[in-house]
């Protein structure tokens, strides 16, 4: 588990974080998003104790991070920035971590072979490529087999077979009742891997809820109706107390209703229909409506603006 406990960071005038409050829990994937320069990295770097928080604090699995005694088998992370010594070899930058933590040699190969990097062990990593190097990453994150992972963008420069391996990845690893927290800005991607989301905005708590919960709350979901009669159709959807309107295409749209009772509706005049659909948003059709609101407010932030 993570606590994140009215964490506060301040970089001169810029307050990167700012009074945030959150749990993360385990046996889940939680998705961090935000937009650009909303504080994902900072809050981050101070979960890991690599920033010091003019506020607040952060406990990992009840205790700050710089109380873990050998924090890799408390924590693992792959930060955007994870140095690695650019002219060591994978296997070695791997059996040097292990020994600071006091993990056995013989982990080094398990997660070389677990993240796929066996054959390339012995090569040196300044000729890695973005995605070998982020593979890297995370085998050193999961060297001390850790209850609690931290993923800051763990796919960039990965290909798709990379991002389908790291998603089945996180879920296996949340599934083993770890603490699985990860950032990302492809939002079709974290709406196939994550069960909850936290989402910041200017460093501020914008939402912590489930993904479905978080699309039903900032999207319109709708029934859409195609049928050769849509006057008629209009006429008994609104008779039944139903709220509709017309799109461009001719189709109707009916708020506040569900798929089944349309159309019950429809069997029960005899009305035909070619198509009965229920609409939903996707995630990130949600995420742009939150966070739109975030930049108007920014836009229009002045004497009394809102605090959000
Ligand atoms: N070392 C630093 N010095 C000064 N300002 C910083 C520093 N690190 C971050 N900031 C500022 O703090 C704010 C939060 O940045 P942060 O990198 O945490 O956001 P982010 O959500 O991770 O963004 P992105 O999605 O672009 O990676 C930004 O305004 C950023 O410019």
């Amino acid at each position: 588990m993570i606590e994140v406990q009215n964490l506060t960071k301040r970089y001169g005038d810029t307050v990167a974080v700012d009074r945030l409050s959150f749990t993360v829990r385990p046996g889940q994937v939680t998705g961090f998003l935000g937009p650009n320069g909303a504080g994902k990295s900072t809050t981050m770097r101070m979960m890991l104790g690599l920033d010091r928080p003019a506020a607040g604090r952060v406990l990992i699995n009840g205790r700050p991070y710089d109380r873990l005694t050998e924090p890799l088998r408390w924590v693992g992370a792959l930060l955007e920035a994870t140095a690695v010594h650019r002219g060591r070899r994978a296997q070695d930058h791997l059996r040097w971590l292990a020994r600071s933590n006091r993990i056995p040699k013989t982990r080094v190969r398990e997660v070389l072979a677990m993240v796929g990097l066996e054959s390339v062990a012995r090569k040196r990593t300044k000729g890695f490529s973005l995605g070998m190097s982020q593979r890297l990453g995370i085998a050193a994150a999961l060297l001390g087999d850790p209850p609690v992972l931290l993923f800051d963008e763990p796919l960039n420069g990965l290909d798709p077979e990379g991002i389908v391996w790291i998603r089945n990845l996180m879920k296996r690893l949340a599934a083993e009742g770890r603490t699985v927290f990860v950032s990302s800005h492809l939002m079709n991607e974290m709406a196939l891997t994550a069960d909850h989301l936290v989402v910041i905005g200017r460093g501020r708590l914008l939402a912590d809820t489930t993904v479905a919960q978080f699309v039903a709350a900032h999207t319109r979901s709708f029934v859409r109706i195609r049928t050769p009669e849509p006057e008629r159709m209009r006429d008994v959807l609104i008779a039944a107390g139903v709220t509709v309107a017309q799109a461009a295409d001719g189709a109707l749209e009916a708020d506040g209703t569900d798929a089944a009772t349309i159309g019950e509706i429809a069997a029960a005049r005899r009305l035909i229909v070619h198509e009965v659909s229920t609409q939903t948003a996707s995630l990130e059709e949600a995420f742009m409506r939150l966070t739109g609101d975030v930049v108007d407010y920014r836009a229009g932030y002045g004497a009394g603006g809102p605090q959000w």
